[in-house]
């Protein structure tokens, strides 16, 4: 498996631009859901851990076969055609529990695959191409990934209820006390989308996807439940579900292609700034778990970021608006001291709405980390180790501040290798245990996140041994200065 392929990229996305043909400029990222596939991939450039058909018209329709009529959307469907093996014969489509819904592009059909029970009897409908739809098929049968769904780490029942808040609509609130760590809700998703359309496709056509997808679902009304934004005065020609989709989606990535994809549940969940939830997004179970960050409180609301980490605050107000349409209001800011009422014993303030001068020190945190995530790879390259570890330091000191530790875990990548450059074994150590122990704690799924967490207990393995011979050594000769040259020789996993 390429590294491409295990990307997770996750970012909620401006999905009108498909719509109106503008260019695809996914604008926010989610970094919660970057961590740890970027320390996967790699982007620090020092030496790398050893880690390693037939006309549809004279047949019957298929959904009546499903006992699921298709909505009707006025334009012309002929150029709707039914591609390639897909018979008649209901046994033909397994795993789907309904016969291809196609179109005829220029390259390859784009076509709506189906199955209206799996997993966990919602349903998932994924609109793609034959050949991504066919790779797909495992998640299928894999529905679950063990590992997310140890009794002791998802909350079972769900430890929260929706209900309406004043300025946000509806929002998650916690009905019992949500440990940091823990997994609040694991939400497959409903709709997947491939981001990109071929551009011989009309908005009609992919509208009447679309609602097909919806449709065919085994409980299309929860889904259609969901929120919509209102597309007044900005989009007239959408339909109730592009708005919803617009609404309601993540991007994310399934092996190393973008996709834009709808959670039923997860829907439910409002932005901060300073959130108390993140999001990950697994491929092999197309599922997003939701993870508390920290610990929750009875009454509070769970709240997810929708933007990049590393936002400033006038950026995160565009994001949201463009793409979310609400700007911060308030009330937002509730007592730290309110504790019955649920709609009103949230503990902090949204950063939002926090004084200039709050939002000022935030901006010039976050600002500062941006800045120290381009110039610690750099000076790593240029060997000047100490003081890439000196920025390291501080940067951790800030993300720590800025509470985005969680969204930026992948980060102890970097102070792992540089402390092993300069030679600082137990450092380097303290570390890649906790890169050992994000892989492990909010898990890379599948087998490559699995065949990563072995190598890492290779390299801790080693490292504890390289930090044992030398003490030993210091036992034996005294505290000569053995850093850098016996040290890293001796352990093979890290270079
Ligand atoms: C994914 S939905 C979240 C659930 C939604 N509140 C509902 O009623 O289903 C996103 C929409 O919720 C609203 N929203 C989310 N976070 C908000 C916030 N912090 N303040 C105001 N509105 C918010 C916005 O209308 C946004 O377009």
């Amino acid at each position: 498996m390429s590294p491409s392929s295990i990307r997770s990229l996750i970012h909620f996305r401006n999905f009108k631009s498909h719509f109106t043909c503008e260019s695809q400029q996914p604008t926010t990222i989610n970094m919660a859901c970057l961590a740890l596939t970027t320390f996967l991939t790699s982007a620090l450039t020092l030496s790398h851990f050893t880690l390693g058909t037939r006309a549809t018209s004279e047949l019957p329709d298929d959904d009546e076969l499903c006992g699921r009529g298709l909505p009707t959307i006025p334009f012309n469907r002929t150029a709707l055609t039914t591609i390639g093996p897909y018979s008649y014969d209901p046994p033909a489509w397994s795993p789907w529990t309904h016969r291809p819904y196609c179109l005829e592009a220029n390259e390859e059909p784009w076509c709506v695959y189906t199955n209206a029970a799996s997993p966990k009897g919602h349903g998932i409908s994924i609109i793609t191409t034959p050949e991504i739809a066919g790779s797909a098929l495992n998640i299928l049968e894999h529905p679950f990934d063990q590992k997310f769904f140890a009794p002791e780490k998802l909350y079972l029942p769900r430890p929260y209820k929706v209900v309406d808040i004043p300025g946000k609509g509806k929002g998650a609130i916690a009905t019992q006390k949500i440990e940091k760590g823990k997994a609040i809700l694991v939400d497959h998703a409903s709709i997947i989308a491939a981001a990109e359309y071929p551009s011989d496709v009309m908005r009609e056509e992919v509208q009447d996807l679309l609602a097909t997808a919806v449709h065919r679902l085994g409980n299309p009304e929860k889904v259609l439940g969901l929120s919509r934004k209102g597309r007044e005065g900005e989009d007239e020609g959408a339909t109730e579900i592009e708005d919803l989709l617009l609404t309601n989606s993540f991007t994310v990535g399934i092996q190393g292609k973008e996709f834009i994809a709808l959670f039923a549940d997860l829907s439910r969940l409002n932005h901060d700034c300073k959130p108390n939830a993140f999001i990950y997004f697994s491929e092999t179970t197309l599922a997003m778990t939701v993870w508390a960050s920290r610990d929750i409180e009875p009454g509070e609301e769970i709240s997810i970021t929708y933007s990049a980490a590393g936002l400033l605050s006038t950026e995160r107000t565009q994001t949201l608006q463009n793409i979310w349409g609400f700007k911060w209001s308030v009330p937002l800011c509730f007592p730290s001291n309110s504790t019955t009422n649920l709609l009103t014993s949230h503990s902090q303030c949204a950063l939002c709405t926090a004084s200039p001068e709050v939002l000022k020190k935030s901006d010039d945190n976050r600002a500062q980390i941006r800045s120290y995530q381009a110039s610690i790879p750099k000076l790593a390259n240029e060997e000047k180790f100490h003081e890439a570890l000196q920025q390291a330091e501080h940067m951790f000191k800030l993300v720590e501040e800025e509470g985005l530790t969680d969204q930026m875990s992948d980060m102890y990548e970097y102070p792992a290798r540089l402390y092993y450059q300069v030679g600082n074994l137990d450092k380097a150590l303290e570390y890649t245990l906790k890169v050992k122990r994000e892989i492990d704690g909010f898990g890379v799924p599948g087998k490559f996140g699995q065949e990563k967490l072995e190598a890492m207990e290779g390299i801790i393995k080693r490292l504890e041994m390289e930090i044992k011979i030398k003490k030993e050594r210091e036992a034996q000769f005294g505290n000569m200065n053995l850093k850098g040259k016996y040290g890293r020789r001796m352990v093979m996993g890290m270079p």
